[in-house]
C-alpha cells in the first residue's frame, strides 16, 4: 500500500509505517502524478485537494492533519466515495497562546491596561470557544459572535455590529467559506474595516481572506489608530509586504505550530485512519509527546499578577520573535519571499502549549490562582 503525504507533517513513521510504504513530498508539490499509485493521501493545508487531482487515482482516503478543510473539496469526496478526515481542534490550543502573546504585546506598546477592554471574539469553536474561556476566567470582559451557533442552539450572541460597536479588541477564528449565507470571505471589508472603533485591534489568525487585505492596508494607511496582527494573508505564501508592514506583529500562520498541536494533528489522523480500516489504534501520542520545556514555576503570592500573566505566556510561547524572523523574510523579490515564507514554517521552531505549566504559588493569592485557572496551567 502506498500513502502519499506532505513531508511536513510530524511523526509518519511512528503513526504510519506499519501499514505500507509512505512517500514524503513537500505539500505544494503534490500533483496528479505523485497521488496516481496513491491508496492513501496525508496532507496539511497547503495542498488543494479536489476532482483535478484525484479523478483516476487509486486514493480511497484523505486526511488532513490540520483544523480547516478549506482546501478540501468534500463534494467531491462525497460523490467519489473518498473518506476524508480532519483534525478538529489539534492546534486550538497553540492558537489562542498565539493571541494571548498578541495581546500582551498590544498592551506593552499602546501602554493599555488589559483588563479594562472589552474583547469581541469572531467564531466560538474549537479556537475561539477556548479563548473565550480564557479570557472570561481572566475575568475580562467578552463578546461573543457566531451566528450558526446562535441559530442552533441559542446562547448569549451578539452580531458583528455589535462587536464592531462595542468592542476594543477583535479576534477572528471562523472558518474560511466562500460561498452561501454564512460565507466569511472579506468578512472584515472595507466597509467593515472603516467602522471599526477608533483605537481598535484586529487579530486575523484564522484564514487570510476573512479580512480584504488590500482594503485593510488602505485602512490602516488612513487611520493610524488601528492596530492589526496577521499571522494568515490573502494569496499566501505571497504576502502584502506593504500591509504587512504597516501590522504591529505579522507572521507567516504559525499561530497553531505548537509542536502538540502539529503532532496533535497527525495522531488524530491515524485515528480516523484506524477506524476506516477497522483497526483498532495501537500507537499513542502520549508515549510520543516529549515533557514540556518548561513545566514547574513558583510565584510568590506577592507579585504583580499582570506582570505574573505575562510571565507565565511569555515564558511558554511569544510571537514577537515570529513576527523579528517574518520581517527579516520579507526581503527580495517575489519568489524569494515565498520561499523564505514556506522555510519559516518547514523549520519552525519546536514550540510548546501554556497549559503545560505547573504552577506553585507561595503564599496565598486567589487573584494569582485566577490566572493560572484561567490560563489552563496545573495549580501545584
Ligand atoms: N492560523 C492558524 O495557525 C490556524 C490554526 C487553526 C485554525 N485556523 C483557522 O481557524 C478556523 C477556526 O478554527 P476552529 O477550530 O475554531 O473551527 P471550528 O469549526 O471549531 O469553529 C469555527 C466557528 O466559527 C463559526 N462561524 C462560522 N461562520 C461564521 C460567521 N460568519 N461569523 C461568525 N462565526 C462563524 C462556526 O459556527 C464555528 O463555531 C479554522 O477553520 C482554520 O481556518 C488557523
Ligand atoms: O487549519 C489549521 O489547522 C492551521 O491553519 C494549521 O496551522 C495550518 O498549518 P499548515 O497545514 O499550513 O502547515
Amino acid at each position: 500500500m502506498l500513502i502519499v503525504a506532505d513531508e511536513n507533517i510530524p511523526l509518519l513513521d511512528a503513526f504510519f509505517e506499519s501499514f505500507g510504504e509512505i512517500r514524503r513530498v513537500p505539500g505544494r508539490s503534490i500533483d496528479r502524478a505523485t497521488v496516481e499509485q496513491a491508496d492513501v493521501l496525508l496532507v496539511r493545508s497547503v495542498t488543494n485537494v479536489n476532482r483535478a487531482l484525484l479523478e483516476g487515482s487509486k486514493v480511497r482516503f484523505v486526511g488532513t492533519c490540520t483544523i480547516g478543510t478549506d482546501h478540501l473539496d468534500l463534494d467531491y469526496f462525497q460523490q467519489a466515495g473518498i473518506t476524508w478526515s480532519s483534525a478538529p481542534g489539534c492546534n486550538a490550543r497553540g492558537v489562542v497562546d498565539y493571541v494571548l502573546g498578541s495581546l500582551l504585546t498590544l498592551a506593552e506598546i499602546e501602554g493599555v491596561d488589559l483588563t479594562q477592554r472589552t474583547y469581541g471574539i469572531v467564531g466560538a469553536g474549537e479556537v475561539g470557544g477556548r479563548l473565550v474561556k480564557v479570557l472570561k476566567g481572566l475575568g475580562w470582559n467578552v463578546r461573543v459572535c457566531d451566528p450558526p451557533r446562535q441559530a442552533a442552539e441559542g446562547g448569549d450572541y451578539v452580531s458583528l455590529e455589535q462587536i464592531i460597536e462595542q468592542c476594543d479588541v477583535i479576534s477572528l477564528h471562523t472558518p474560511l467559506k466562500k460561498h452561501g449565507s454564512q460565507s466569511t470571505w472579506h468578512l472584515f471589508d472595507k466597509h467593515r474595516l472603516n467602522q471599526l472603533k477608533p483605537g481598535t485591534w484586529l487579530i486575523n489568525a484564522s484564514r487570510g481572506p476573512v479580512v480584504d487585505n488590500a482594503a485593510l492596508r488602505q485602512v490602516l494607511l488612513q487611520r493610524e489608530d488601528l492596530q492589526a496582527v496577521l499571522d494568515v494573508w490573502e494569496g499566501e505564501p505571497e504576502v502584502d509586504v506593504a500591509l504587512a508592514e504597516l501590522c504591529v506583529l505579522a507572521t507567516p500562520h504559525i499561530a497553531g505550530y505548537s509542536l502538540d498541536g502539529k503532532q496533535r494533528g497527525t495522531a488524530q489522523i491515524y485515528q480516523a485512519y484506524c477506524e476506516f480500516i477497522g483497526q483498532p489504534a495501537q500507537v499513542s501520542l502520549s508515549d510520543l509527546l516529549p515533557a514540556p520545556w518548561l513545566s514547574h514555576v513558583t510565584l510568590h503570592a506577592k507579585s504583580d499578577p499582570a506582570w505574573a500573566l505575562a510571565m507565565l505566556c511569555r515564558g511558554v510561547y511569544d510571537p514577537r520573535r515570529d513576527d523579528a524572523d517574518f520581517r527579516r523574510s520579507l526581503v527580495g523579490n517575489v519568489s524569494e519571499q515565498r520561499a523564505a515564507f514556506d522555510a519559516l514554517r518547514k523549520n519552525y521552531p519546536a514550540r510548546r502549549e501554556i497549559d503545560g505549566l505547573q504552577v506553585r504559588i507561595e503564599g496565598d493569592s486567589p487573584e494569582l490562582l485566577k490566572i493560572v485557572a484561567a490560563l489552563g496551567a496545573t495549580a501545584v
